[in-house]
């Protein structure tokens, strides 16, 4: 047979498949492509991003004579080979191939005895002449061999555990033909291609590995446009997206086949679409029972055999399990497990293989049938610990199926649930949340949220999370947890915060949880960064939100987040803004309604941001926190300018020197500025510094007792020769630790002023007067001392050392006590 004619026959063989359409399995390949609705697959090649298609051509078309197909289950693998053979067939792809074999790995297991290469592809390939077979093994480099199905495959090809083979013609067990061809030592020259799911038989074959990553998003769109019509596809479309797009499985394309299945099923018969994973599959289990037309006991009959193989199969390593169908107990039933199970070998043996036809469907039925055992028998901590790391979904379909209402339309199928079971599982759930709640490991709270996400009872929702829980995640969120949390946001009103530090936030990820983000009162995105699409979510969560505190530390974003940002606080509660980015669109800040606190605490800031500073100054902002930036003196003098506002400025380690102090001072004298609070810590301004703004507080501040007293502190260490009162009225509680200082043997003061003084300070004052080393002028003018007093000052003004200078003016002296002050030298 010429090549050209073998293609036409293969072709004819590969369109008559003898492969169904499964709701589970999925649309047979040929379907798909006779029905022109095959999409080609992304891959994740070593090329970079490119299709399937394109990867594998291109490795079969240079020097590169094996190619691995890897991907997960559904991934559409199968489909793509046959694809590759179709397209071969009618010539266009791979024309440098004179001869394409097409097998599926499978099929070999069950097939004994001996064979020679060549009896084996005419007996798999009843077209193929004697002559063409000989044509084959004379042109090896013209054979391209497609093996399907690795992961199925039972036999190892460990080249050291056969003798391998080189010779068409010598007879061999078909494994050993397999690893001979694979392993290049039979029809050398001829290349392959391989499609698996990871199995552990990789190890052994050389060649380029093609990872097959299904549908992306835009994908899945077109594949629902194919599965509906065009004006039909947006609504189920859009149902998909938002209930089930961000689990990874929805790049699967047998998924998104069984998910447009039922979609359309459902939505013909008018009924409601499944708002999580957990009712997707009792619709989706319903469905396939009422085809199925089982009787009440015969559903049960056949899930709780179901729910064991399940098990058996996930224990199994390579997810086949290898058994007697008939010891399940269900050989009445085989044309219904059918619809579960690709069962490999006569069901009626006593050995066959069979795996599920869905992993998904696979949990879900374990799960199911955990509710219907009758008898105790272990529980669920136990049954959960031993498919742990096998099983993805289960504890959340245990989860979803725990609720009365959820598993309803399969208790009409199937009669009720056992309550003991249900039980058990809902008290497992309640401690070992309280126990995961009081932990830190952020993977069991995600864990936590997807549980109560598939419940749907914000009743124990709340039961479980309190509401004053902080929502604090980190870095490693991804689209199905922000799903899930968001779950359990929306079930509280309001929340105190959600920190999502050092996550890079995607605009799916931000639209996901905008609604959490409305909610909460305190954002937390510090180190994160922004992908533009996520701003508008953020943005819009500011305007409509109680959002009142937003820590962008460090987070990176470019001008266009600003720009969007500083729009929506317009409307926003915002009254405290974090980071240090946000300090070039201060002009922008500046024409919002809210009134801020800015904090650039440790920005890495120098005296060059000043200039933009001044402008937020002048604005409504109300606290700025600098502490830890290396301001600087020249930094400051410019801030200073704008100290005419209510501000509160914390300047803790700036970088400051008393050069800078004198500025601020008169900043502070000019009788404009309205500062509340300022904080110098750890900078060094030293003791001109403090002199200069002493100076400054003490003449127009409203300064209490409790400030005397630390003032008297600092005194007391002797960095102030001068001190001035100001119009503070310092009165005799403030003065009497005034005094104090001044007769501590470490004050150094030379000058000092008082006001608001009464008879009841002369005490302390003549203590002071006597005790000072330094003291030389004290101007007392403006107090309300009466004549009592006088006699007592006179003579401690006259047993000191240091006075040179007493000034009582304006007191509440008699006429009678003057001529003693004249005597005294004492100014009235
Ligand atoms: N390229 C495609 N375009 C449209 N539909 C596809 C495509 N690939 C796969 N499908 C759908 O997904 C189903 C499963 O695909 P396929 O059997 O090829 O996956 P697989 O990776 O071989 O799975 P397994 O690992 O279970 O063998 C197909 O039956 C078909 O309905």
């Amino acid at each position: 047979l010429p090549a050209s004619l073998y293609s036409d026959a293969v072709l004819t063989e590969l369109l008559r498949t003898k492969e169904t359409s499964t709701f589970l399995g999925g649309e047979s390949p040929t379907t798909v492509i006779t029905g022109s609705k095959y999409i080609p697959l992304l891959s994740g090649a070593v090329q970079g991003d490119c299709t399937v298609d394109y990867a594998v051509d291109a490795a079969l078309l240079s020097e590169i004579r094996g190619v691995l197909l890897i991907g997960p289950e559904g991934s559409g693998k199968s489909t793509a080979l046959q694809k590759l053979a179709v397209d071969w067939a009618q010539g266009e792809r791979l024309q440098n191939f004179s001869f394409v074999f097409h097998f599926n790995l499978r099929d070999f297991n069950s097939l004994g005895g001996e064979r020679s290469l060549k009896a084996l592809l005419q007996s798999s390939h009843p077209s193929l002449t004697a002559g063409s077979v000989a044509v084959v093994a004379k042109r090896p480099e013209e054979v391209l061999f497609v093996f399907d199905s690795l992961d199925q495959y039972r036999h190892s090809l460990d080249p050291s555990v056969h003798a391998l083979c080189s010779d068409p013609n010598q007879e061999a067990a078909v494994s050993c033909l397999v690893a001979s061809l694979l392993h290049g030592s039979l029809l050398r020259g001829s290349a392959f291609v391989v499609a698996t799911r990871p199995t552990s038989n990789l190890k052994y074959l050389n060649g380029t590995h093609v990872e097959v990553l299904g549908f992306s998003k835009l994908q899945r769109e077109v594949y629902f446009t194919n599965c509906f019509t065009d004006a039909n596809a947006t609504k189920p479309l859009l149902h998909m997206e938002r209930t089930l797009g961000f689990y990874n499985i929805c790049s699967s394309p047998r998924f998104c086949w069984t998910v447009c299945s039922i979609y359309s099923l459902l939505l013909d018969s008018g009924a409601k679409l499944p708002e999580t994973l957990s009712q997707l599959f009792v619709d989706i289990l319903v469905h396939l029972m009422e085809t199925l037309c089982l009787n009440e006991a015969s559903v049960r009959a056949l899930v709780s055999p179901l729910g064991r193989m399940a098990s058996l199969c996930l224990l199994d390593h390579s997810n086949i399990a290898q058994e007697s169908i008939k010891s399940f107990g269900c050989q009445q039933l085989l044309t219904a497990v059918d619809a579960f199970l690709v069962v490999d070998g006569d069901p009626e043996s006593d050995k066959c293989t069979f795996s599920f036809r869905s992993q998904l469907m696979q949990e879900f039925i374990l799960a199911l049938a955990f509710f219907l055992r009758e008898s105790p028998g272990e529980g669920v901590e136990h049954f959960l610990t031993k498919h742990k790391g096998r099983a993805t979904f289960l504890d959340f379909f245990l989860s979803g199926l725990s609720e009365e209402v959820q598993r309803r339309p399969l208790e009409t199928l199937l009669g009720k649930a056992n309550p003991d079971q249900i039980e058990d599982f809902r008290r497992w759930f309640k401690s070992s949340s309280a126990e995961t709640w009081r932990g830190y490991e952020k993977d069991k709270h995600y864990r936590c949220f997807h549980l109560l996400h598939q419940a749907q009872n914000e009743a124990l929702t709340k039961e479980i999370i309190t509401p004053s829980a902080r929502l604090e995640y980190h870095t490693d969120l991804s689209l199905q947890d922000c799903v899930a949390l968001n779950y359990v946001a929306m079930s509280f009103n309001k929340i105190p915060s959600l920190s999502l530090c050092g996550t890079n936030i995607l605009p799916e990820m931000a639209k996901f949880l905008t609604p959490t983000m409305s909610v909460s009162h305190s954002l937390n995105f510090s180190h994160c960064t922004f992908s533009t699409g996520a701003i508008p979510h953020l943005a819009s969560a500011l305007r409509n939100g109680v959002v009142s505190d937003l820590c962008l530390y460090n987070s990176h974003c470019g001008d266009e987040m600003l720009n969007v940002l500083a729009t929506s606080l317009q409307n926003s509660k915002l009254q405290k803004l974090r980071g240090k980015k946000y300090l070039t669109s201060l002009e922008l800040f500046k024409n919002s309604n809210c009134c801020f606190a800015f904090s650039l605490h440790g920005c890495d800031l120098t005296g060059g941001c000043c200039d933009d500073l001044v402008p937020l100054l002048t604005s409504q902002l109300c606290t700025l926190v600098i502490n830890f930036n290396q301001i600087g003196d020249d930094g400051f003098i410019k801030l200073c300018k704008a100290l005419n506002c209510p501000h509160n400025r914390l300047m803790h380690n700036c970088n400051l020197t008393a050069a800078s102090m004198e500025a601020f001072a008169e900043a502070l004298c000019s009788g404009q500025s309205h500062l509340r609070k300022v904080n110098l810590r750890a900078n060094k301004i030293g003791d001109d510094g403090v002199r200069a703004l002493s100076k400054s507080f003490l003449n127009r501040c409203e300064l209490t007792p409790p400030v005397f007293k630390e003032l008297a502190s600092l005194l007391k260490v002797g960095t102030l020769k001068s001190l001035s009162v100001g119009v503070n009225d310092v009165g005799d509680k403030g003065a009497k630790y005034l005094w104090e200082a001044v007769a501590h043997p470490n004050c150094l003061l030379e000058d000092v002023e008082m006001t608001g003084l009464t008879d009841a300070c002369v005490e302390d004052l003549c203590a002071a007067l006597r005790a000072s080393k330094t003291l030389k002028r004290l101007e007392m003018k403006n107090n309300s001392l009466t004549d009592v007093s006088v006699p007592a000052i006179i003579r401690a003004f006259q047993d000191s050392a240091n006075m040179q200078e007493l000034n009582l003016r304006y007191n509440d002296f008699s006429e009678e006590v003057l001529h003693l002050l004249d005597e005294a030298k004492i100014r009235y």
